[in-house]
């Protein structure tokens, strides 16, 4: 029987695949305002940072007047708030959320999605009652790869000290360097949203399926 341990999981690109929303919710604003389309390919490419670096990031690409920023980014917020639609679950997690929950687990939440957006999918996909602690992007004024959300979250959870003794469960660069900051050991989903190589990444351990979770963590934590 594995000794309980705080862990902490990221949302997009790891728990949900929500690319397609954010893609249509960018799309539609673009559209709105005569500006040029991207590819769902693109916008993926721009996620992981939260609102404000993907419209940093569609700016740039777009290279849209700075002064529309504002305007853009509202737009986006009303339309994002409650996207779910196109946002699937990946394969496997919330059954893997069942079974770590069930062993004692205690379990969170640490996404840089703005807290609104993130409690509508977190509800939509059954799985508000399977993660008691959330942090999101708007919780603080950093956000990862700073550490302060994620140490946030592990306080919530009772994991406090200079090196706490929890892990963190992530796909990007973001969550990475976040993870090696505070520091947690990382496990990295390699289905999700990251750019660079997992050799290029601090990390613990890489898993492409859910299912192969509780035992990666069973090894993890008794190692
Ligand atoms: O919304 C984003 O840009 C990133 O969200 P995540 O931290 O859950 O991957
Ligand atoms: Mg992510």
């Amino acid at each position: 029987m594995t000794r309980p341990c705080p862990i902490v999981f990221d949302l997009d690109g790891t728990l949900i695949d929500s690319a397609p929303d954010i893609h249509a919710c960018v799309n539609a604003v673009l559209r709105e305002h005569g500006l040029p389309l991207l590819t769902l390919d693109r916008v993926r490419s721009f996620v992981g940072g939260g609102v404000e670096v993907l419209w940093t990031r569609i700016m740039a690409a777009c290279a849209i007047d700075p002064v529309q920023r504002p305007a853009l980014i509202a737009a986006f917020m009303t339309r994002y708030h409650d996207a779910t639609a196109l946002t699937r679950l990946y394969p496997g997690a919330l059954e893997a959320l069942g079974v770590l929950a069930d062993a004692g687990h205690p379990l969170g939440l640490c996404t840089n999605k703005p807290m609104a957006p993130t409690r509508v999918v977190l509800e939509h996909f059954g799985l508000s009652r399977l993660l008691p602690v959330v942090v999101g992007g708007d919780s603080l004024p950093q956000r990862k790869p700073d550490p302060a959300p994620l140490r946030l979250a592990l306080a919530q959870l009772g994991a406090t000290g200079d090196r706490p003794r929890a892990l963190y469960v992530g796909d990007s660069e973001f969550d990475a360097h976040c993870a090696a900051a505070v520091p947690l050991p990382f496990l990295i989903y390699s289905q999700g949203y990251r750019m660079t190589p997992i050799a290029d990444l601090p990390h613990q351990a890489v898993f492409d399926r859910f299912d192969q979770l509780p035992g990666l963590i069973a090894e993890t934590v008794v190692a």
